[in-house]
């Protein structure tokens, strides 16, 4: 009985997403209308020249790549095994110690055998990971990554960040067209709106210049050079807290943790063989005081009682080992400004919630593709193909970039706890959508893992879980209030996803044939 109740919810739901899906596509077409016309507006906001130059700009290499984080160091590796001499300046080679980019998804390893990098995530005691946990008010469920058709060698892989960023640019320090040099870049040179090179200070504290036709600026999430090259608009949602259990067992082992907590969600992840990471989200940009003892206290009060009975002293005794770090978690759509001579990413690019880690999946994407691109031009002193090339890419990356970026947001939202009862229900249907199994929970868990980023997949589950919230709420009894938290739901559906994804850009996303730019591919050059 139980089974033809979810079953009948589940044609009602697919029925449902038809008539929504006809006049999304309705809504859609007068959105997409409104973006290209907002696209035709943004050469308005090029921004003048940040540094002067005159005379002939002496090229040192075919590539600057300034920051070797998780993208410049890929991205190096990446170009020079391509034969470009790459000249790659680092603030600090020391190894990163921080609590971001440690659950590289699936998706993102497939990108790195593309790469030819997946030996970066060996030798540095990384876990694979096959999928989460959920947990929501004592209820529990497991989603499985959907690898069966992959190498028994694809799943996710949790690790220190910093051994991962290490690996990644001892590999191309080892290449001989690579120079890794550590110096901090202090800006773009600039001549006739074209970037030639960089300003920087190295480690002695020497000012000098670097040349080059290509400039790709990969300084992260603070990045300081981003703003001559896009239009930045940074949201700050909430923070991160991050603390790490040692030698404890997480409840489904080789798994990611999602506790569906009050305010919002905890995560656990196994970073080693004997450390678990876990970030707590605290909304807003405010998070209590460590040196007070404000965020222990929090942590013990507030966090502690939600989080499942297995791991529970593991959690007090690393709140206790006072061993607490925070990093704001920041979102930001990819709004470039075409420039010669130079482009961005990583995350000085493109941000988005890191509740489902997709930011190394992202910029490893990117770097398939700039890289699939940029094999065309043997020349990149061929400055208008080079141009071309570099404004294919941010129509390319789109429909995969956006989707993982769409569902972080949306995600994050619908996890969260609230007042609202339209939101509440979504919550819990969310839950139990995910927990119904097969195609309900390996379709979301897909586009999460970057297996199959897909933007109308996306939408798909995303209004089949409103739908199916919808139909959780007015059967067996339907009423009039119920009525109208089941169209709250639907609204507040909409009023999450679309938003998001105008801010991504919806002709990219959903219909990147129609950009002009789509097909600006000059021929090979010799
Ligand atoms: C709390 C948190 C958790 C996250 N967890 C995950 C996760 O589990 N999985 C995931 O995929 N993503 C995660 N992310 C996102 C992920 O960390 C980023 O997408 C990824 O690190 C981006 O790499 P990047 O190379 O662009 O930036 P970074 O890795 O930050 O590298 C930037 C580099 O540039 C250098 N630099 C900066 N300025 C200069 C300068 N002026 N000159 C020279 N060098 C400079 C820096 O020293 C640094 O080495 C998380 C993010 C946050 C905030």
């Amino acid at each position: 009985m139980a089974d033809q109740y979810t079953w009948g919810l589940i044609l009602g739901a697919v029925l449902g997403l038809v008539a929504v899906y006809n006049l999304g596509l309705l809504a859609l077409y007068n959105l997409v209308m409104r973006s290209k016309s907002e696209d035709n507006g943004a050469d308005s906001l090029r921004k003048t020249p940040t540094t002067a130059l005159n005379g002939e700009c002496p090229f040192d290499a075919d590539v600057i790549v300034v920051g070797a984080g998780v993208a410049g160091a890929a991205l190096a590796n990446t170009l020079a095994k391509d034969g470009r001499r790459v000249h790659v300046i680092e603030r600090d080679l020391s190894e990163p110690d921080r609590i971001v980019g440690e659950l590289l998804q699936p998706g993102g390893y497939l990108k790195l055998i593309e790469l030819g990098l997946e030996d970066c995530v060996e030798q540095i005691d990384a876990q694979r990971v096959f999928g989460y946990a959920l947990f929501k008010d004592g209820n529990r469920t497991q989603i499985s990554y959907p690898l069966e058709k992959f190498h028994s060698d694809v799943a996710g892989r949790g690790f220190h960040n910093g051994r991962f960023v290490q690996r990644l640019r001892e590999k191309a320090a080892s290449l001989p067209n690579v120079r890794l040099e550590q110096g901090t870049v202090t800006s773009l040179l600039e001549e006739k709106g074209t970037i030639k090179g960089v300003q920087y200070k190295t480690k002695a504290g020497e000012e000098l210049t670097a040349y080059a036709p290509l400039t790709i600026v990969c300084d992260g999430c603070f990045s300081n050079l981003r703003r001559s090259l896009c239009n930045p608009k940074v949201d700050v949602p909430s923070c991160f807290v991050g603390l790490v259990l040692e030698n404890c067992n997480l409840p489904f082992e080789n798994h990611g943790h999602v506790v569906l907590a009050d305010p919002s969600p905890i995560l656990f992840y196994p970073i080693s063989s004997n450390e678990v990471r876990c970030l707590v989200d605290i909304p807003g940009q405010k998070v209590p005081s460590i040196s007070n003892g404000e965020m222990a206290n929090y942590l013990k009060t507030v966090v502690a009682p939600q989080i499942p009975r297995e791991i529970f002293h593991s959690f007090v005794a690393a709140v206790d080992g006072g061993n607490i770090k925070t990093m704001p978690n920041r979102s930001m759509p990819a709004a470039p400004y075409p420039t010669p001579g130079a482009l961005l990413m990583g995350d000085a690019f493109n941000m988005r919630h890191p509740l489902t880690g997709g930011g190394m999946t992202v910029a490893l994407s990117d770097i398939v593709i700039l890289r699939n691109l940029l094999r065309h031009l043997s020349n990149l002193n061929d400055a208008p193909a080079l141009c071309n090339y570099l404004e294919s890419f941010y129509t390319l990356r789109k429909p995969v970039a956006s989707t993982i970026n769409t569902l972080a947001g949306a995600l994050y939202q619908v996890f969260s706890a609230s007042p609202d009862e339209a939101r509440k229900e979504m919550r819990q249907a969310c839950f139990d959508y995910l927990s119904l199994g097969g195609i309900f929970s390996s379709g979301p868990v897909s586009l999460l893992s970057g297996l199959n980023p897909r933007p109308l997949i996306l939408v798909f589950h995303f209004f089949a879980v409103a739908i199916y919230g919808v139909g959780r709420i007015l059967l067996p009894f339907p009423s009039p209030y119920r009525f109208w938290i089941g169209a709250r739901i639907i609204t507040s559906a909409s009023g999450i996803i679309f938003p998001i994804m105008k801010a991504e850009g919806l002709r990219q996303m959903f219909f990147p044939a129609t950009v002009p730019a789509y097909y600006y591919q000059a021929p090979p050059s010799n």
